[in-house]
């Protein structure tokens, strides 16, 4: 199956400061996929690459077959919510629909029209006046109503309060159900991704550190908990993601293989906010870099 996207070693510097490097990544079709990444990690940069708004300094980058942007077809295939869920502050609802139909050559006019129903929408109103909210709703409806086969979007719910975060992303899972797309999604905020994605791609310091389906990646990773150890490393093999040491204790994340029985050791699993959280440890990062 063609893969949603494929990138090789792809790169983007701005001046002297790599934004993304060495970038290699194989993403199957049919997932929601998370990419998370603390602030300047490079989210943007990898999605704007995808879309074609960006071209690489180094590498390359394919999706769902061809070239990002080259062309009308793979236009029509590749939905794009950007950063701020941009709309059109002096058009109404209704013009946002009538603009998407124009452009659009697979528009779902009835999608659009009922979903804004749904929503309570007025196509009256100025785009310009609805909340946060609402104008992260139009402009998923906007990304739905192309019917793309992937859908991406860049944070969309940054801005959004917990209510109205919730309600965005159960709509975003009821169309992913209904009309079968791929999305990747970047935040910030795991908890976000948690209940969302089943497909993790962590981003650190402009370096990918881990991509994977989400329930291998949990299964692959063990929090080990036991009697500080002098030499700072862990009790078993793998390798390890994070490590913390207090006077009489340290705690590691590893991945690799279950860990054998330790009587003075605990061994734990984690969920996707520890996982990613391990990832985004700068003092690990920062060993893992020097090792590289
Ligand atoms: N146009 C630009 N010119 C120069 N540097 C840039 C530009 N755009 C991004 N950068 C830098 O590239 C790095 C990655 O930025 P990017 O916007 O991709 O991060 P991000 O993970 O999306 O961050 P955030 O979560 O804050 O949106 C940052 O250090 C940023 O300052």
């Amino acid at each position: 199956m063609t893969s949603v996207l494929e990138a090789q070693g792809l790169g983007k510097r701005y001046g002297r400061r790599w934004a993304l490097r060495d970038c290699t990544i194989d993403i199957p079709q049919g997932h929601v996929v998370g990419l998370v990444g603390p602030n300047g990690a490079g989210k943007t940069t990898l999605l704007k690459l995808a879309t074609g708004v960006l071209e690489p300094t180094t590498g390359g980058i394919g999706v769902l077959g061809g070239r990002p942007a080259a062309g009308h077809e793979q236009l029509a295939r590749v939905g794009f919510v950007a950063q701020d869920t941009p709309v059109y502050a002096a058009l109404t609802v209704g013009d946002h629909l009538r603009l998407g139909a124009r452009l659009n050559p697979g528009w779902d006019a009835g999608l659009a029209r009922e979903r804004i129903a749904r929503l309570g929408l007025d196509p009256a109103h100025r785009a310009g006046k609805l909340s946060g909210g609402q104008r992260a709703q139009l402009a998923l409806t906007l990304g739905l109503a192309k019917r793309p086969d992937l859908l991406i979007l860049d944070e969309p719910v940054a801005s959004l309060d917990p209510l109205a975060r919730r309600d965005f992303l159960q709509g975003l899972m009821e169309a992913t159900a209904e009309h079968r797309f791929s999305v990747l999604l970047s935040s910030h905020l795991v908890s976000d991704l948690e209940r969302t994605c089943d497909y993790l791609i962590v981003l650190v310091d402009s370096r990918v550190r881990i991509a994977g389906r989400a329930e291998d990646l949990l299964a692959a990773h063990h929090r080990l908990t036991g009697p500080r150890r002098a030499d700072g490393t862990p009790p078993t093999g793998g390798q390890v993601v994070s490590a913390r040491h207090t006077d009489r204790q340290s705690t590691f994340v590893v991945h690799g293989d279950a860990p054998a029985a330790d009587p003075a050791w605990t061994v734990g699993r984690l969920g996707m906010e520890d996982l990613v959280l391990a990832y985004m440890d700068h003092s690990v990062a920062a060993d893992l870099e020097a090792a590289r």
